[in-house]
């Protein structure tokens, strides 16, 4: 039967609390499926096929035993940013900017912030989560990479390739892109060289491992793997697609289980310094139990899961 989790974040992220999902065993160990509300039964169509890869068929031999990643810095105040970086252990922080509840100011003095804790060799970058226009993106982008004193990239500034592109030629901070890839109509042929310098990978909405690897080789960009803020199950697909990467030029975007309370296993993928190891499996969700949830939660996931699978086919 799978087991459905819901587990508490530490600070507010992406405008959620609580963190819910599915776990499920198959033949090869656990997968995870745990799309965001927002994402239709269609659109979570590729997080089911990611869940039953790792769940039934495993994923492709890794070419590297550990990973480098960031620790991810939700909007905070800067005292609060400064605690989450230091205790990280992480040599790369990224920070969430531009979201409704934060200012260009309020966002210049959380890098500021990051950059005392994290030292001057340390890397910055951002993510705007696709929040700006493009004149905003330009403006907002120089501040922050002044208070930031230098940014290694700014993640998805605005919501098309095309503004991405407009962007890229008018600041010299690299861009990445993320939701124009984890949510176009088909990741293997959005033409995002020209528009990114660095393209941003989910294993969950692009549908697992291989599927990851085969954006990766069309998209012809380096690439960061990062998670959808999963339980350590879903983290261990994450370092799976970083470990098979022919190339890996950037920390990754797996640091994420200290954003989370809970974790469902014991064997939770928390970054030793800065970095996390590429398991051969999921972790068994041996803790799972306790963070059950409530009757309603279950069901509805259940019946998501359900309609899903049905899309599936
Ligand atoms: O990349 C990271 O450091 C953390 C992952 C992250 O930011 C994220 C997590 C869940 C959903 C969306 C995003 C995002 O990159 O926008
Ligand atoms: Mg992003």
């Amino acid at each position: 039967m799978p087991q459905v989790y819901a587990i508490g974040l530490r600070d507010r992220f992406r405008g959620i609390t609580v963190r819910e999902g599915v776990l499920l065993r198959g033949r090869a160990g656990w997968g995870e499926f745990c799309p965001f509300d927002e994402y239709s039964d269609t659109e979570a169509v590729p997080w089911l096929t990611s869940a039953v890869e790792a769940s039934e068929h495993g994923w492709p031999a890794p070419v590297r035993d550990q990973v480098p990643v960031n620790t991810t810095v939700p909007v905070v105040t800067p005292e609060r940013a400064h605690e989450l970086v230091a205790a990280s252990g992480c040599r790369t922080a990224k920070v969430k900017v531009a979201d409704p509840r934060s200012s260009t100011v309020e966002d210049c003095e959380r890098l500021a912030a990051v950059r005392e804790a994290l030292g001057p060799d340390g890397a910055i970058r951002v993510d705007a989560n696709a929040a700006w226009e493009v004149d905003d993106a330009v403006s907002a982008i120089r501040e922050l990479d002044r208070a930031a004193g230098g940014l290694e990239y700014v993640e998805q500034p605005c919501a098309s390739v095309a503004e991405l592109a407009r962007v890229r030629r008018r600041v010299d901070v690299r861009i990445a892109a993320d939701e124009s890839i984890r949510r176009a109509e088909d990741p293997l042929r959005v033409a995002v060289a020209g528009a990114a310098d660095v393209a941003v990978l989910k294993v969950a909405p692009l549908g697992g491992v291989r599927r990851a690897l085969e954006v990766a080789e069309a998209c012809g960009l380096p690439c960061v793997v990062s998670s959808a803020l999963e339980s350590s199950v879903g983290l261990a697909a994450g370092l799976a697609l970083a470990g098979a990467l022919p190339r890996l030029d950037f920390a990754c975007g797996l640091g994420t289980i200290s954003l989370l309370r809970n974790d469902v296993t014991s064997a939770t993928l928390s970054p030793v310094d800065g970095h996390l190891p590429v398991p051969p499996t999921a972790p068994v969700p041996d803790l799972a139990e306790a963070h059950l949830a409530g009757e309603a939660t279950r069901d509805r996931w259940l019946a998501r899961l359900d309609r899903v699978r049905t899309l599936a086919g």
